[in-house]
């Protein structure tokens, strides 16, 4: 505050193309109608709607629109490509819509024909889990992929897919722009883990961080029956590691949650064992939650070869919740031989992003109704907006430790900063120099 008046965060508007741009010829296109949904007899967009009364849309008896789905799993990715078609079809009046099979690969590999989706085909779809169409890590051959765009005639192309997708659409974009094709592209994210930044989340996080709770408290039964019971649980989250986080808060049965962006520290005072122990003696048993990503550059690899990565180029993580358990054990067996311990590890992994989505995880309506050829739209601080893809791509969305939600896990799990103090760091610097 300075004299009664707030500063605020200073912020840039930018101006970006419309679909009135990039289909040419001024603000009322050839290639474009005024969008029809302002008008449609069933659609009541109230005032605060995102379309206004100068916005286009393709013209549809023009369009040939394509949905892709790519990378690893998510609830509700059935759901969105159902809300797709049944969108093009119904309130835009497009009639070529299709389904490009197993992710980026299907744009162009021989003998997988897009399908065509129209809203009788994908009437069920919202009922199963997975991605009635098919998807694929890796497969990203831009020049092949634009050939089948342009061969097929698509320009409008929908990719549900995360991160890695975002990047391969903005690709696509760029390319199909230097070939002069007026291909319009939008993104819809879908991260399980929520590592994609600028929105606030995907359709199926809250599906996952339900589905663990299952685990949670398996691993707590298991726990509470033992004597020095552990029950330790893995859960998704490559990079960041919000899944382990919210699944904490939900199930308040959880000591202990190790995240990637928490440093870890097993042995010696302040370590997580020690804490363990502690916990042990004061209640019998204990449960933990650990993101995937923890730990890695404490977990020794078998070669000091270069990090491994998936075909999508993501790298692929060793399994730190069968690490921490054999450390544990080991730990237990120097400093406490002679008191039992039992530790069962549960790695719900492909269980938790196997669901349809769940009521929580309901998907907001804009999805499709984007002015700009190459967006997203997502929800940001509540609201949903449309954000350009390349700003998506880009963006990264780690748990911030700083912020309010994880000083919460803190103050629920009542677990410490895994630090070592300067001393202990010099120390096991010397012992390493030895
Ligand atoms: N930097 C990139 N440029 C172009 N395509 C990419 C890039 N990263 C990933 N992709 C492609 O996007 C698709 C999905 O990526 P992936 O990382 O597996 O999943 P997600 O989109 O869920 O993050 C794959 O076909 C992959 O080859
Ligand atoms: O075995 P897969 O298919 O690579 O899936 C595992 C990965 O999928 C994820 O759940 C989501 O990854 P994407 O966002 O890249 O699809 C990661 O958290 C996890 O590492
Ligand atoms: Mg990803």
């Amino acid at each position: 505050m300075d004299g009664g008046e707030m500063r605020l965060p200073s912020f840039t508007l930018h101006r970006l193309p419309t679909l009135a741009d990039h289909l040419g010829g001024g603000d009322r296109p050839a290639a474009a109608i005024p969008n029809p949904i302002a008008r449609h007899p069933l659609y009541h967009p109230s005032p605060s709607f995102f379309i206004s009364d100068n916005d286009v849309a393709f013209d549809p008896s023009g369009v040939r629109a394509a949905i892709v789905t790519c990378g690893g799993l998510c609830p509700g990715t059935n759901t969105v490509v159902r809300e797709l078609v049944v969108g093009l079809w119904e309130l835009y009046g497009v009639r070529a819509v299709f389904g490009v099979r197993n992710g980026y690969h299907g744009f162009y590999s021989e003998g997988e024909e897009p399908l065509p989706l129209e809203p009788a085909t994908v009437r069920h779809w919202h009922k199963a889990g997975g991605t009635a169409l098919g998807a694929s890590r890796g497969g990203f051959d831009l020049a092949r992929i634009v050939d089948g765009i342009e061969r097929r005639g698509f320009n409008q192309v929908y990719a549900v897919g995360g991160d890695g997708t975002m990047r391969g659409l903005v690709e696509i974009l760029r390319e199909a722009r230097r070939r002069g094709l007026a291909v319009a592209v939008a993104g819809v994210p879908k991260t399980v883990d929520n590592d994609v930044g600028v929105i606030d989340r995907s359709f199926g996080f809250h599906t996952a961080v339900d589905e663990a709770q299952r685990a949670i408290a398996a691993a707590h039964v298991e726990a509470e029956s033992a004597a020095n019971g552990v029950g330790l649980v893995k859960l998704m989250g490559r990079s960041a590691g919000h899944i382990a986080l919210h699944a904490t808060l939900s199930s308040r049965d959880v000591d202990c949650c190790l995240i990637p962006e928490e440093d870890l520290y097993l042995r010696g005072p302040g370590g997580l064992f020690e804490f363990l122990y502690r916990r042990l003696k004061r209640n019998g048993h204990v449960v933990v939650v650990v993101a995937e990503g923890a730990g890695q550059r404490l977990i020794p690899r078998p070669t000091c070869g270069e990090q491994r990565r998936d075909e999508s180029g993501n790298p692929a993580f060793l399994d730190v919740g069968a690490w921490l358990k054999a450390e544990l054990r080991a730990w237990w067996a120097e400093e406490h031989a002679g008191e039992p311990l039992t530790v069962k590890y549960i790695d719900p992994t492909y269980m938790i992003r196997a669901p349809v989505l769940h009521a929580a995880g309901a998907l907001g309506d804009p999805r499709r109704h984007g002015r700009v050829p190459g967006f997203v739209p997502g929800p940001i601080n509540g609201n949903y907006g449309y954000i350009p893809v390349d700003e998506v791509a880009e963006a990264r969305n780690p748990v911030d430790t700083r912020d309010h939600k994880w000083a919460w896990v803190r103050s629920v799990t009542n677990q410490p900063d895994f630090a070592q103090s300067t001393e202990d760091k010099a120390l096991a610097g010397l012992y390493k120099a030895v």
